[in-house]
């Protein structure tokens, strides 16, 4: 499998000069991570708010540059590019944003909104091919071509999505990074543009990384997936195995966090006690310890590394034969698709057929 994206130990460390205890100290928003994302599958990042997704999604971009360690696209380290290989980088990988509604300036039309990256990344067409392609793009969302000349307001929040990816499929690029992209959105329209990004990265061998909270979504859409902690990676692997065999108690954790009706599940919930200790006093060891209910001397004095635990599975714990062990009632029920689980496949397979054209 070709490897199309990869973090090398890469880390993101904010100054923080708030006080004058805080001077000279820094925030590790991510911190050592390394990951690899094939080339046309959906990589899914998820963890709770202020674990570092979005840092670690913009350091991918190349929307700021990494403290430490490196991002590789294509085989070259994207920081060390310079003006044309930053443009051409630019078209290859490209960015859906959470918020519909800030992200698509409001006095542009559809068709310039469109037609913007248009110009940049393809100045050979001329203006009646660029109109043409910005009709073609709209079709291919789900979105009439003769709405073009509308503003944005003039569409509903899943409408103004598939114009942001659109948008951001204007360039043709071959990795889209989706951060929260469908968490603005309302439940049934979120169904919609599920389907609409996978269906986009079947017909078009995209690859996507997606960044997302909500481990629903996540399970539907994605190949593999990376769970986050604190500016770390804890545990990854295909979410079919990291979903039947969550090893890492904080995995354990989220898919437990998920509606029992999901998954078919009826007891034995483990629950998250307490809020993530700050990035800028983070435990030592193991970040997780002062939450994990298997935690104990080691993981105070050392910082699990990460160990293959099934083939394409990694996993940060000191503890996971042990976390192994303890039978997870969702663990168990979620290796096959739960009738709760097919009746919301169903939903959004229905959901696809009645696409929100204005
Ligand atoms: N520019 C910045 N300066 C200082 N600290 C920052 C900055 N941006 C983010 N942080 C901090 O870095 C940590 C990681 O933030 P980040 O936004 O990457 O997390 P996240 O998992 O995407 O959270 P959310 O889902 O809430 O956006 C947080 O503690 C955040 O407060």
């Amino acid at each position: 499998m070709t490897v199309i994206v990869e973090a090398q130990d890469l880390g993101k460390h904010y100054p923080v000069g708030g006080n004058l205890l805080q001077k000279g100290t820094s925030l590790k928003a991510v911190d050592g991570v390394n990951l690899k994302v094939h080339a046309g599958e959906t990589f899914a990042i998820v963890g709770e708010s202020g674990c570092g997704k979005s840092t670690l999604a913009r350091l991918l971009m190349r929307l700021m540059l990494p403290t430490s360690g490196e991002v590789i696209f294509e085989g070259r380290a994207i920081a060390k590019l310079k003006g044309a290989e930053v443009r051409a980088l630019r078209k290859d990988l490209q960015f859906i944003f959470q918020d519909p509604f800030s992200s698509l300036n409001p006095r542009m039309t559809v068709a310039q909104l469109i037609a913007e990256p248009l110009e940049i990344h393809r100045p050979n067409l001329t203006a009646g091919e660029r109109r043409k392609e910005v009709g073609r793009l709209l079709a291919e969302v789900g979105l009439r071509p003769s709405h073009m000349d509308r503003y944005p307001h003039e569409f509903s929040g899943g409408q103004r999505q598939r114009i942001g990816i659109a948008r951001a499929l204007a360039s043709d690029p071959k990795v889209v990074i989706a951060d929260e992209p469908v968490s603005a959105l309302d439940v049934s329209v979120q169904a919609q543009v599920v389907n609409l990004m996978g269906d986009l990265c079947d017909q078009r061998g995209l690859t996507l990384i997606v960044i997302a909270h909500d481990l629903a979504v996540i399970r539907h859409m994605s190949d593999r997936i990376a769970v986050m902690y604190l500016g770390r990676v804890v545990e990854t692997g295909p979410t079919d195995e990291v979903f039947a065999n969550p090893r890492h108690p904080y995995t354990r954790a989220l898919m437990s966090a998920i509606p029992v009706a999901e998954f078919g599940a009826t007891q034995s919930r483990q629950h998250l006690s307490g809020e993530p200790p700050s990035p800028l006093a983070p435990p030592s060891g193991c970040s997780f310890r002062t939450r994990c209910p298997f935690a104990t001397e080691i993981c105070a004095q050392m910082q699990p590394v990460n160990e293959t635990v099934a083939p394409g599975t990694e996993v940060a714990c000191h503890h996971w034969r042990d976390v192994s062990s303890v039978s997870l009632t969702i663990a168990a029920s979620a290796t096959g698709r739960s009738p709760g689980a097919e009746a919301r496949f169903a939903m959004y397979r229905t959901a696809l057929a009645n696409q929100d054209s204005p």
